[in-house]
């Protein structure tokens, strides 16, 4: 069963075409992430199925939600890690974790037993009654992380998951994110950091300028090939001369 699924989304700012018929389907239990340059529409993507954001046409499912329809429906299965998003400032971590809580349902023992997990996990119980905005910026990314996962969503997208982190807490949420999917759960990234989606995705969508190009399997690329070669091959300035992915005949598996 798919845990997403886009047919033909179109989506403009405008006289700005963001998505020109983004066609995508992330199967559940997969760790997937979306890589594109800047202003691919990997965001617009992910707004769209998040519910925040409605595309001009075309059509999609998450968790067999359509998030135009029903974005509250979406919103309330799913944790959502927007980029560059911070707690608010005037809260402490625990503080902002209970209004997560409210939002999201949690009930008071389950919600302590989970920031007690998640404050240890990501090393940042000290800090749990510090405001927001004294945090540095890596902690604020752990709280973030944390609200995001607090309700144990079956799905989860994350812009840039790994940004601020030092090594140490990016290998723990690494080995978390591929727990959570071993679990059967569904992660969707936007990220740039090509390393990262290599190592840890079972499949990477190429998005360049509001269409999927290609998909690739990291695990199946051949002898040598590097997913960077396969992410500038797709996006490069040769690109549509070489390959000329530019969308009309759809991703492909190579
Ligand atoms: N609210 C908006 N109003 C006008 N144009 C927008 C708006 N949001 C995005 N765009 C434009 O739509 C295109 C796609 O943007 P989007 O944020 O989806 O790209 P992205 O792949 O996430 O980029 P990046 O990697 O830089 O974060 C860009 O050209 C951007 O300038």
């Amino acid at each position: 069963m798919n845990a997403i699924a886009t047919a033909d989304l179109r989506k403009s700012y405008g006289d700005l075409t963001a998505l020109a018929g983004l066609t995508l389907d992330v199967p559940s239990g997969e760790l997937f992430a979306l890589l594109g340059p800047n202003g691919a529409g990997k965001s617009t993507t992910i707004r769209i199925l998040t519910g925040q954001l409605r595309p001009d046409a075309g059509s999609a499912s998450v968790l067999g939600v359509d998030p135009v329809e029903d974005p509250v429906g979406v919103r309330e299965r799913i944790g959502v890690l927007p980029e560059q998003e911070s707690p608010p400032s005037f809260m402490t971590p625990r503080e902002y974790f209970d209004f997560v809580a409210s939002v999201r349902g949690i009930d008071d023992d389950a919600l302590s037993e989970r920031v007690e997990t998640w404050a240890a996990r990501l090393s940042f119980r000290e800090k749990l009654d510090t405001l927001n905005t004294d945090l540095s910026r890596g902690q604020q990314q752990k709280v973030m992380i944390t609200g995001a996962f607090l309700h144990d969503p079956d799905l989860v997208f994350i812009d840039e998951p790994l940004v601020n982190l030092d090594p140490i807490v990016q290998e723990t949420v690494k080995r978390f994110l591929e727990s959570y999917r071993d679990d059967g759960n569904t992660v969707f990234l936007s990220t740039h950091d090509i390393d990262v989606a290599a190592e840890l995705c079972d499949r990477v969508g190429i998005v360049r300028e509001g269409d999927l190009v290609a998909t690739r399997r990291p695990a199946e690329l051949g002898e040598g090939e590097r997913l960077l070669d396969v992410f500038l091959r797709e996006v490069g300035d040769g690109a549509a001369s070489v390959d000329g992915p530019t969308g009309s005949g759809g991703a492909h598996d190579r």
